[in-house]
């Protein structure tokens, strides 16, 4: 972004809970914008809130070292209804997201929502209505599609780099199998309980399904968009969770297919060198285009062209840091994202559109009807509750 003379929009965040992914984004909200080039747009940091206790908020704020001024809060509650937060970034199990994501919509606050959105398709759907009605900001965290890399790989598809996109392969697997059957997690982990929403799909599937979606749908002209088809195989765990799952999407107008995979038995790269290779493969007439994993956190992709000579492109996009703080992990792009949305009085972000959140929410819900994956009413309902202990803590 190049820099400008007026003053950076500012936006002032709140943070829903105080665990491994608040810490992580909240860093990167505290980091300067300069040092990755934004001018246009900066964040506050306003208060964080824990459904445990204010000491657990507290000691998040200290943890991230906040300004002394950020304030800490004991409840959800708390934290929607102060006057002074835009925007409430919610980083609860996905399990609670749906409720959690309502409990700020209906509290007349924009909101930043971890992935998995949510469990249903119908609470996704639910949640796409408020903002629409209340006329809120609202976007799914899926931090990968900002990252600049996301952007270059989108713009060589839709500038026909190789040629026509027929058949997108992304795979993001944690090898955590562990001798006689049982997963490194322990049952009440959110990776597999299922009263956190656990399961590889819901937590790691949304970014194979994210590159698919990328290569094969988001690049797609608005009008010839089209709803895939879902084939879905399904090993679940002995929680009832998904252990292992692998979905074809047939997007037949277009005779393009998505392979998306899952696994928490074998992992994408087996040796924690991409040795395995290739995370994503986008495959078109005239050539391919290689994204190297993690699937969440690319930093390497790779043109390689029918007609190129046995030549690689291969490009890196490393992360910026900012050394004040020494920290930068990626997750500042979503915010600065969301930041331009409300200084623009977006409700919803083109890079994440509220219709292909929805369009995602969907494969997975068919993807786990057709593996006889169920989650509890408490979790999948798609009822509002403020008095939820989902919104409570209420444990
Ligand atoms: N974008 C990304 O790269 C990543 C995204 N995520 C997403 O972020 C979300 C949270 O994941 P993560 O931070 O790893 O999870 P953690 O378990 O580390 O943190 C979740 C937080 O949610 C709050 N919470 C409220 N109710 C419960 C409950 N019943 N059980 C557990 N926690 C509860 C707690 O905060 P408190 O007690 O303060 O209320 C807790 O610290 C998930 O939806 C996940 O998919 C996760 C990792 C990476
Ligand atoms: O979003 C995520 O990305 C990183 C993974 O380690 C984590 O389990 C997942 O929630």
């Amino acid at each position: 972004m190049a820099s400008s003379t007026a003053a950076p929009h500012t936006v002032k965040w709140g943070i829903m809970a105080t665990g491994w992914i608040a810490e992580m984004f909240t860093k990167d909200l505290l980091t300067n914008p300069a040092t990755r080039d934004v001018h246009d747009v900066r964040h506050e940091l306003i208060a964080a809130a824990s459904s445990s206790s204010k000491k657990k908020a507290e000691e998040f704020l200290s943890l991230i070292r906040a300004p002394s001024s950020t304030k800490a809060y004991a409840s959800y509650h708390e934290l929607v209804a102060d006057p002074e937060i835009d925007i409430i970034y919610v980083a609860t199990p996905h399990s609670h997201h749906f409720q959690n994501a309502m409990l700020a919509l209906n509290a007349g606050k924009n909101v930043l929502c971890e992935k998995s959105l949510t469990v249903t398709a119908a609470q996704t759907r639910k949640l796409l209505e408020t903002a629409r009605e209340k006329k809120l900001f609202f976007m799914e965290a899926v931090w990968t599609r900002h990252f600049p890399l996301s952007i270059k790989v989108r713009e060589l598809i839709e500038s026909g780099a190789i040629g026509t996109v027929y058949r997108a392969i992304a795979d993001l697997s944690f090898n955590r199998d562990l001798p006689g059957g049982k997963i490194d997690f322990d049952d009440s982990n959110r990776m597999v309980n299922l009263d956190l929403a656990g399961g590889a799909l819901l937590d790691l599937g949304i970014y194979s399904l994210t590159w698919v979606f990328q290569a094969l749908y988001h690049t797609q002209p608005e009008a010839e968009k089209e709803a895939p088809k879902v084939v879905a195989a399904i090993n679940k765990y002995h929680t009832g969770a998904d252990e292992t799952t692998s979905i074809i999407l047939q997007f037949s107008k277009h005779k393009s297919m998505g392979i998306a995979l899952t696994s928490l038995r074998v992992g994408t790269d087996v040796d924690s060198h991409n040795s395995g290779g290739a995370a994503i493969r986008i495959q078109g007439s005239g050539g391919e285009i290689q994204v190297m994993g993690p699937a969440y956190r690319p930093l390497q992709y790779k043109v390689i062209k029918k007609d190129g000579g046995g030549k690689i492109e291969v490009v890196d996009c490393p992360i910026p840091k900012d050394n004040d703080r020494d920290w930068g992990h990626g997750m500042f792009w979503e915010a600065d994202e969301s930041a331009r949305c409300l200084r623009d009085g977006k409700l919803e972000s083109a890079t994440m559109p509220w219709s292909e959140s929805q369009a995602i929410m969907d494969v997975m819900d068919e993807t786990l009807k057709q593996g006889g994956v169920e989650y509890p009413e408490l979790i999948a309902t798609d009822v509002f509750d403020p008095q939820s202990p989902l919104n409570t803590g209420q444990r």
